[in-house]
């Protein structure tokens, strides 16, 4: 028979709704953004599907193990993490001691915001910033230097960012390749941003899809 203290309960409680609210929210908005920008660029959609059928064939639903060998849509989703970051201001940090950061003074107890939005549209770090170019990260060897940092850095980093980008891969992974996927007006989807701790969107995405007719053979018994 065990028995927990109060203190440990509470403590491992807190724990598990930390985490259920730091990973569901932010995942489920990197899938909506992504699809969006998609849905907007066809071609983009296009690309992602010939890989999946290219490495997967069509007689099977993709596995975790296939993720590796979508490189384009890994692409697609650092994209979506650098326009459309999930947490923009990442945590405040407070600062422990004092400490000079860019040739700034910062004095201890100083509160820290980083605007990772920012970052990930400035202009001296990013050609055409603004514009969705997957493409631009088909050398990038994961090094945060060049100022991706959608899952903050360092000691208080995201621990759930390896997890995070498997989820986020296998379900838009299994959603492209299992179903065509179109907008109710054909037009690009309304990307403006909303307020908020997180990061969400004025209009939700509305989308429709029909089964890909190439896969059916993978749903047969
Ligand atoms: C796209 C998905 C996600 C994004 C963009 C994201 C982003 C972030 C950011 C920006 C932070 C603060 C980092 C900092 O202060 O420097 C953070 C912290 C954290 N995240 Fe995530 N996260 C994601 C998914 C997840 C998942 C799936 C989990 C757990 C299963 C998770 C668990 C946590 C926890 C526990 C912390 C607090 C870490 C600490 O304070 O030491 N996150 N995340």
């Amino acid at each position: 028979m065990y028995s927990f203290t109060y203190i440990y309960v509470v403590s491992t409680t807190c724990e598990f709704v930390g985490v259920t609210v730091a990973g569901t929210d932010t995942s489920s908005m990197t899938m909506e953004s992504a699809m969006s920008l998609l849905l907007s660029h066809p071609h983009a959609m296009e690309r992602v599907q010939v890989e999946i059928d290219t490495n997967i064939g069509q007689g099977r639903l993709l596995e975790e193990q296939d993720l590796p060998n979508l490189k384009y849509l890994q692409n697609v989703i650092n994209e979506t993490l650098r326009l459309y970051p999930p947490v923009p201001l990442l945590v405040p940090h407070e600062a422990p001691d004092d400490c000079v950061v860019s040739g700034f003074d910062v004095p201890r107890g100083t509160m820290l915001v980083v605007n990772a939005w920012a970052i990930h549209r400035d202009p001296n770090l990013w050609e055409n910033p603004t514009k969705f170019m997957p493409e631009r990260f088909e050398n990038w060897n994961g090094d945060q230097g060049v100022g991706l940092i959608p899952f903050g850095g360092g000691r208080r980093g995201c621990p759930g960012a390896g997890l995070a980008n498997q989820l986020i891969t296998l379900a838009l992974a299994s959603l492209i390749q299992s179903f065509e996927w179109e907008t109710p007006s054909q037009k690009e989807v309304d990307m403006s941003e909303g307020l908020g701790l997180t990061m969400p969107r004025v209009k939700p995405l509305e989308a429709l899809c029909t089964p890909r007719r190439k896969l059916l053979g993978a749903f047969t018994i």
